[in-house]
């Protein structure tokens, strides 16, 4: 039976991409679930932003099929742009308002398309301190920092209450109190209004925090699906414990650290000190599969992740 959890938001198979004769998306293959956070990732120039506009609608794709909200975004009808939210990589508008009066104006665009259950737009008042600008909601556009721009862009994005945000390296240019509170707002944003988001970004760190899920996009296919742990898990099996004993420090890689450290208190008790473990991040797997794409191995990269995740299908 279909869930809430299971319900594909999104649907992405076949996606071929080329400008003027180059092929930058070859066959993308992709899901989005109801109320999840997926993180797009991948190096510069793979194609993510290119796929990003195309699921929302604003570029054309080569060939594929595409079906986001039940509609082709290439066709897709008024309702449908309502119910979505993006917070595209720039964007530009009139240098003389403030960020009130342009989330008033937005915000009336969106009272027509309010249900019960999301009521629209969200407040300006309330977007303005969910974003953080709160102070500087009367002051011209044209005066607002990068950063600050940025968490205007946010709030754009939002305005709407979209059930599917995309969002397009929106951290860029946030220092890091704001990128911490947009990381908050972003899981409120999924936990309590349900709101399923797909993100780009090259921050690793930020994907580890945010995605419920990761997508690596290189060789202008998928090479990798998957949790972080998951990622993590698979590229490197094993985990480095570190210790030290009587003065010295010792450093041992093993496939299960959890048995390896309860015997290790088995055999020394109290003179094991300064314990750590640590396990391959999202970064060691992120670089390790763009590192085999780039000496020419996507394949054998796709396959590696296929094959893992067929085998956990199997058991
Ligand atoms: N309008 C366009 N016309 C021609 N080529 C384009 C156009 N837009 C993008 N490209 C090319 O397509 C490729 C993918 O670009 P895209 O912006 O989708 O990548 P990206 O993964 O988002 O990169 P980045 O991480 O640098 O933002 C790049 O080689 C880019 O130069």
């Amino acid at each position: 039976m279909e869930t809430e959890a299971s319900r594909v938001v999104a649907r992405v198979r076949g996606l071929r991409m080329a400008y003027a004769g180059t092929d930058v998306l070859t066959g993308v293959d992709l899901d989005i679930r109801a109320g999840e956070v997926l993180c797009l990732l991948g190096p510069n120039g793979a194609g993510k932003t290119t796929t990003i506009e195309i699921l929302e609608g604003f570029r054309m794709r080569s060939a594929g099929e595409v079906t986001v909200l039940g509609q082709d975004p290439a066709h897709a009808d008024e309702d449908w742009r309502a119910r979505t939210g993006v917070v595209l990589q720039s964007w530009r508008d009139h240098p003389r308002w403030s960020p009130r009066r342009l989330l008033d104006q937005l915000g009336g665009y969106y009272a027509p398309y309010s249900t019960p259950e999301r009521p629209r737009p969200y407040g300006t008042d309330d977007l303005l301190a969910t974003v953080g600008l709160t102070e500087l909601a009367d002051r011209k556009l044209a005066t607002l920092s990068g950063g600050q721009r940025r968490r205007l862009d946010v709030a754009v994005g939002i305005i709407g209450r979209p059930e599917l945000l995309f969002l397009d390296e929106p951290t860029a240019g946030f220092d890091p109190q704001a990128r911490r509170e947009f990381h908050h707002l972003v899981r409120r944003l999924a936990e309590s209004e349900g709101t399923t988001i797909l993100l780009t970004t090259h921050d690793l760190d930020e994907a580890e925090k945010l995605a419920d899920r990761v997508l690596i996009l290189a060789g202008g296919r998928i090479v990798a699906d998957d949790t972080v742990d998951g990622l993590a898990r698979r590229v490197a099996g094993d985990a480095e414990v570190r210790w030290s004993m009587g003065g010295e420090r010792f450093v041992e890689s093993v496939a299960d650290a959890t048995s390896f450290v309860r015997g290790l208190f088995e055999r020394h008790g109290e003179g094991v000190a300064d314990l750590e473990v640590r396990r391959a991040s999202l970064e060691d797997a992120y670089l390790a599969l763009v590192q085999q794409h780039e000496s020419g191995r996507a394949d054998s990269a796709a396959r590696l992740f296929r094959d893992a995740t067929q085998s956990e299908v199997d058991a």
